[in-house]
């Protein structure tokens, strides 16, 4: 039993708290999780944690919106009743997939407007903006690509046409873009113009009593330049502030997806390993395992996975996510393509999270059709949002491991391939070393 330690628990996994305080051998601290009628968070520290180190433990998936404010308000309310320390406990943190660029399941920035796509055609996350150039784009070699300056200036043009509008900014000979001038119709002259006036071309109103005052010009329409992107939000930073601003002291998590996220905070952030489950996992559930073949999904987590591969000895493919328009042949699935020999072997994909479980489920599709007898997933988090369950059991997929980093309670009543990996102890070691100030990298030690 660890004395001086206070364990909240948020209501994002309250099965997780209890094996976590079941470990340290403490119950969890009493706190009144509420709402509003309106929806706003409502928190009562229900014990007192004055110069008593504070551990909340709230995961990411399901409402994770209000799991975070809950977090932030809790953080708070035990920073201003005195605690010594606080930590964030995130076994899954939440917005990790957006500490860099925008994400979205295509893995592509979110940068399109509604109604953009008529206009770029075929743009893709490998299309870079165009910048203008002095000269034009021919003379700046810009010509060889499909996706040329011009090119896409003449599909805004005929696109105008065609919608019998006109084109929002016409290149100038050297390849830049200016505004049109305001048009006639674009020009609001003022009320009393309107009812009894008129106007010269030089935009000077004649009133009735023959006084002149100017049209009031309307500012011109602001228009996204074709090429640019619109500004997208990259909350992981903020996310970040708002953590150490509400008052923690440290973080602990696991299994980042991407460990750099670690360098958005100025307080300690120990990234605890999944891996350990998963390769532990591979050598004592799979049969065979030294016959079978560890695969990523995308190249992101590929050195995720050769960390299992190379610890256990086994061979390793890789799915190429084709994100450019490509020529389809036998060894593609659409945007997939196999870099590798999975043929009559059981295949392992490991990966850090399934959210929709599109990527798993095109992955073991493809791995079959590539001749894997057997196809495995072992994903650290299983967030399995929507229909992810659904499209699991229709899948090609024969085994789906997660752990419980997020409530596998629902899952695992509807999936039968589904199978769960306990980390409450890994957090409630890291929890007891942190408190007692002792190292934590022996949870790192992978072999
Ligand atoms: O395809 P879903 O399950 O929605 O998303 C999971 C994938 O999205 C990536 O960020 C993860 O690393 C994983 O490869």
């Amino acid at each position: 039993m660890v004395r001086n330690i206070v364990v909240f628990g948020g209501s994002s996994h309250p099965q997780l708290t209890q094996t976590i305080c079941d470990h340290l051998g403490i119950p969890p601290a009493k706190i009144l999780l509420a709402k509003f009628a309106v929806g706003e968070t409502r928190i009562e520290v229900a014990e007192s944690v004055r110069g008593k180190d504070v551990f909340i433990i709230q995961s990411g998936g399901g409402k994770v919106n209000d799991h975070l404010m809950e977090l932030l308000i809790t953080i708070s309310a035990c920073r201003t009743a005195s605690a010594k320390r606080v930590t964030a406990v995130l076994p899954l943190f939440p917005y990790s997939r957006q500490s860099d660029i925008p994400y979205n399941k295509t893995g592509a920035p979110l940068a399109k407007a509604p109604g953009q796509r008529s206009r770029t055609g075929t743009y893709t996350f490998d299309s870079r903006p165009q910048t203008p150039l002095p000269g034009g784009p021919e003379s700046a070699g810009l010509s060889n690509g499909t996706h040329t300056l011009h090119h896409q200036l003449g599909r805004v043009k005929l696109d105008e046409q065609r919608n019998g509008g006109s084109a929002p900014a016409s290149p100038r000979s050297n390849g830049n873009f200016e505004h049109q001038p305001p048009r006639r119709s674009e020009t609001m002259e003022s009320d009393k113009s309107e009812k009894s006036g008129s106007s010269n071309t030089n935009g000077v109103v004649n009133g009735v009593n023959g006084t002149q005052s100017k049209a009031v010009t309307k500012p011109p329409q602001f228009q996204g330049q074709p090429g640019y992107k619109q500004w997208v939000a990259q909350a992981g930073t903020l996310i970040a502030d708002l953590l150490t601003c509400a008052g923690a002291d440290h973080v602990i998590t696991m299994d980042l997806h991407d460990p750099q996220y670690q360098g958005f905070f100025d307080i300690p952030v120990d990234n605890l390993y999944g891996r350990h489950l998963l390769r532990k996992y591979v050598q004592y559930q799979i049969p065979n395992h030294q016959q079978a073949v560890i695969v990523s999904p995308d190249a992101g987590g590929a050195k995720r996975a050769t960390a299992i591969a190379d610890a256990l000895g086994m061979p390793f493919a890789l799915i190429h996510k084709e994100r450019r328009p490509t020529q389809i042949n036998d060894r593609q699935n659409a945007t997939m393509m196999l870099v590798g020999d999975v043929a009559d072997r059981t295949a392992i994909l490991i990966d850090d999270l399934a959210d929709t479980s599109n990527t798993i489920t095109r992955a073991a599709k493809l791995l079959k059709k590539e001749g894997a007898t057997k196809v495995y997933a072992l994903v650290t988090h299983g967030i399995l949002s929507g229909d992810a369950i659904e499209r699991i059991n229709a899948s090609a997929l024969d085994k789906v491991v997660v752990t419980n980093s997020v409530d596998q309670a629902d899952h695992l009543r509807r999936c039968p391939k589904l199978e769960v990996l306990e980390v409450g102890n890994v957090f409630a070691e890291a929890i007891r070393r942190v408190h007692h100030g002792e190292s934590i990298s022996v949870l790192f030690d992978y072999n």
